[in-house]
């Protein structure tokens, strides 16, 4: 149908770039929602350039695209990028090209939005013609503050180049409200006009406009009564709304990726781990900090064992009565207070509106249609060998998913470190696994067994959650182009199987999700603040109250207990679960038997006043930790623990092939891994080239941690380093160290300098400013390249703007030279970031 519409004059070319899916979840919106506006689009990745289109002959396009690494190109668009930059093309190349372009990122990195930014440069710079200014979305605040008005102006734009007069639109009429006085709305925005997006609640005091059924006019009445309730209700609110990755297409399948095996047993060792892990040990440890890179966004954070262990030995009664989700929601509550001694529930800052949304009309996006039946065989389901995710296509998998077993895993902080920090060795024999210092290890991990379960308790799924389940296509659907999610099996699986494996359930819910769950709620003040969260008015409050805190989907339905939704809304919303890239903490050349990853045990309290009710782990940090505990402990393990992982390269963030080349290499923390590969590297080919020694070129190094004797990270390898040479000068800072005497009396004196004032620097940037001399000299001088790897939100942009201090003090450079001097660096990629949020 696409085909033949295609040919039709309202047509225009959709493409995206994306590295998680957000990209390509936007676009399958525009492409859903385009025939209401009487247009038609051909969706297709940038890099099908050539192979399924021909930009050459087209007319309209429009993209959207994220940013991915440091400013690079989502793996999806490097091929786009790299044909539309060829020097050779005329600046009148496009010029029969009209677009309209939406770039993603995330100001928490430096390079914001670059591959949009660059892409809208070239491609007017080749000639051709915008449609309407270019948007660029920030996912570190929300996407849709900005993507939503851009994408409000799309459709006009296309219409009017197109030259589809806007009274052709076709009607809205997935557009569905909510229960109860907003069910009001369901038929008035039927009949509403195609280019809302979002249906219109008004308020007004009870009982003057018939308040709890239909009316005919858009603007329902919503009763005061209710708007009281809502008022009484505790919680706070946030921001932006993750787009839904839900239905990745067919096309991206590739060939089957077999790992069931190995997953099915990682994931039983999971369970196994969850009940022998050492809670003592763990339970000292308290940290809220982000380790991992979560190509997802989605803070990575596990569920503690004991929840499992509680939920299995309770004994589960259903007691149905008027409001059975209350009764599920209340036995769910006194679980996870087992569990985490947290407050009661309608403390939520979710509840409750801040600034207050009580007395606002309310725009809220239109009820997504329903698009997946279920059904569940009656007995339970033997397993079979299933791929992963249903062989979904894995996004920047620059390798074949391998088994590795882990042979080693070394704690490598000492007891009553503020974070447990873990080396894990992995088997590279058989593989032919190839990488190189800088490239990443992709773990693919399951959602905590104990989570899992907790929700499928919250959704009254025990009964069903073993059986052999099959999904399929609403036979009547209003979605277009609706099919199951690519990530899910269709069949031959069970739901615990798929909520374990398939989807992430530790993203707060998406906007839609939760327009979606209006329905399935009774209670009237849940049913306002669930559509306040979801309303544009609600924006804010969404961004506080849900992505800032972290909330997780089960947390979410705790706050709202009167809302019980069916599964198939559940899966046809979730995101997919992704895999968690680490940097190698290792080369190839030095050990090629095994590769070594390095992290930080993310965990996160419960936090009642932040909406979290019960404590959770890093979803991949959590699970290697109770996998290995045998391998911590030094016990004999009798089968090896494998997991299954994939390499990411990365172009740029690698030691230079010259030694001669001097470098700065500043990573804090676990920031250091990366850089344990480089030396290794830079060691052994300063070893074979015997007349390097002579010429080579200064390497240094800057680390930081909390305490010298408890979590400073390869302290014996980075000696090692230092004194063979390798690393011409070790930097280290230790923040919690304070005592100056102290340091000068045991510490080694080339790790840190000690100001006049007697005081140690605190952190790396701290020390690179008391080294200004060396630093710009090697910048502007010697053009050291500089590497940066660790937390993006604080330490990056830190360290970029102590550079930037250097270049003023030494060589009396205005603020704005140096911070043009560093932003050259950037874009001749030899100031390099390798960052997590
Ligand atoms: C590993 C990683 C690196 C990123 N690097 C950048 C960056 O350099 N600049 C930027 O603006 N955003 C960056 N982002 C943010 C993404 O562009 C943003 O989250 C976007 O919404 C993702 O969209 P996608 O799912 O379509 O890829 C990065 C995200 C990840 C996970």
């Amino acid at each position: 149908m696409l085909v033949e519409k295609s040919k039709q004059q309202n047509r225009f070319l959709l493409l995206y770039g994306t590295a998680t899916g957000q990209a390509k979840a936007i676009c399958e919106e525009i492409a859903e929602k385009a025939p209401s506006f009487g247009l038609f689009a051909d969706l297709f990745e940038l890099d099908d350039i050539g192979k399924k289109f021909n930009f050459e002959k087209e007319k309209c396009v429009v993209i959207v695209t994220s940013t991915t690494g440091d400013g690079d190109p989502p793996p999806n668009a490097e091929k786009f990028m790299r044909r539309i930059k060829k020097r050779v093309l005329s600046s009148t190349y496009l010029a029969h090209l009209h677009y309209a372009l939406l770039g993603l990122g995330d100001s928490n990195y430096s390079n914001f939005c670059r591959c949009g930014r660059d892409m809208d440069a070239r491609l007017e710079a080749l000639g051709a013609h915008k449609l309407y200014p270019p948007g660029f979305a920030d996912d570190g605040v929300g996407l849709e503050i900005v993507a939503d008005p851009w994408l409000k102006d799309l459709y006009p734009a296309l219409q009017k180049f197109l030259g589809i007069h806007p009274t052709t639109q076709e009607p809205v009429t997935e557009t569905v409200p909510c229960k109860s006085h907003s069910k009001a709305n369901k038929e008035t925005d039927i009949e509403g006009p195609p280019e809302k997006s979002f249906e219109k609640l008004t308020l007004s005091a009870a009982g003057k406009d018939g308040t709890d059924g239909a009316t005919p006019n858009r603007e329902s009445k919503i009763p005061v009564s209710v708007i009281q309730n809502s008022d009484s209700l505790t919680s706070n609110g946030k921001s932006t709304e993750k787009a839904d990755l839900v239905s990745d297409s067919a096309q991206d399948k590739e060939k089957s990726i077999n790992v069931s095996e190995t997953s099915t047993s990682i994931f039983e060792n999971g369970a196994e781990g969850d009940s022998h892990q050492k809670e003592e040990e763990d339970r000292a440890e308290i940290s809220t900090d982000k380790q991992t890179k979560d190509p997802s966004g989605a803070i990575l954070t596990d569920t503690s064992a004991a929840g499992a262990n509680i939920i299995r030995a309770s004994n589960r009664q259903q007691v149905h009565c008027s409001n059975g989700a209350c009764v599920w929601s209340e036995t769910l509550c006194e679980l996870m207070r087992d569990i985490s001694q947290v407050a009661t529930i309608d403390s939520s800052p979710v509840l409750t509106s801040n600034p207050a949304l009580s007395d606002k009309d309310l725009t809220v996006p239109v009820l997504p249609p329903a698009y997946l039946d279920i059904s569940f065989c009656d007995s339970s389901l033997k397993l079979p060998s299933l791929s992963y995710q249903n062989s979904c296509k894995l996004p920047s998998a620059a390798s074949e998913v391998f088994n590795v077993a882990i042979t080693e895993a070394k704690v490598l902080t000492a007891v009553g470190a503020v974070k447990k920090t873990l080396l894990l060795q992995l088997s590279l024999e058989g593989t032919g696994i190839k990488y190189s210092p800088g490239d990443s290890l992709s773990v693919i991990c399951p959602n905590s067994s104990s989570e899992v379960d907790l929700l499928i308790h919250r959704l009254n799924l025990e009964d069903v959650a073993d059986q052999a389940m099959t999904l399929t296509v609403k036979q009547d659907t209003k979605k277009r182009r609706a099919a199951v999610p690519a990530h899910i099996h269709p069949c031959n699986s069970t739901l615990r199987y798929v909520l374990t494996t398939c989807v992430s359930i530790r993203d707060p819910p998406s906007k839609a999700l939760i327009r979606a769950l209006v329905e399935y709620t009774k209670e009237d003040n849940e049913i306002r603040r669930l559509q306040e969260l979801c309303s544009k008015e609600g924006t804010q409050d969404y961004t506080r109250c849900l992505r800032q805190s972290h909330v997780s989907l089960l947390d979410f339905l705790c706050a709202f207990p009167s809302c019980l939704p069916p599964v198939e809304t559940i899966l046809e919303h979730l995101p997919r679960l992704q895999p968690r890239p680490y940097s190698a903490c290792s080369c190839q050349d030095a050990t090629p038997d095994h590769l070594d990853i390095v992290f930080n045990l993310v965990k996160v309290e419960a936090n009642p006043a932040e909406g979290r009710y019960y404590h959770r782990r890093g979803v991949c940090t959590g699970w290697l930790n109770d996998i290995t505990a045998p391998l911590q402990r030094g016990d004999k393990v009798e089968e090896a623990i494998q997991i299954p992982v994939f390499v990411r390269t990365n172009q740029h963030f690698r030691p230079p092939a010259d030694l001669n080349q001097p470098l700065i290499m500043i990573g804090p923390g676990t920031g250091v891994a990366p850089f344990i590969g480089f030396l290794e590297e830079r060691r052994i080919a300063r070893q074979q080239l015997e007349e390097a020694r002579n010429s080579y070129g200064e390497t240094w190094l800057y680390f930081g941690c909390r305490n010298r004797e408890k979590d400073y990270l390869f302290r014996d390898r980075l000696a090692e380093f230092e004194k063979d040479s390798t690393l011409t000068q070790l930097r280290v800072t230790f923040s919690r160290d304070i005592c100056a005497e102290e340091e000068n009396a045991t510490g080694s004196c080339s790790e840190t300098s000690i100001s006049s004032d007697g005081c140690p620097p605190r952190y790396v940037q701290d020390q690179m400013r008391r080294d200004c001399a060396d630093l710009a000299r090697l910048l502007t001088e010697k053009d050291a390249l500089v590497y940066v790897c660790g937390d993006a939100k604080n330490m990056a942009a830190d360290v970029a703007a102590a550079f930037e201090e250097v270049l003023q003090l030494e060589k009396g450079m205005s603020k704005d030279d140096a911070h043009m001097f560093i932003m050259k660096k950037r874009i001749h990629k030899t100031y390099l970031e390798d960052v997590w949020l």
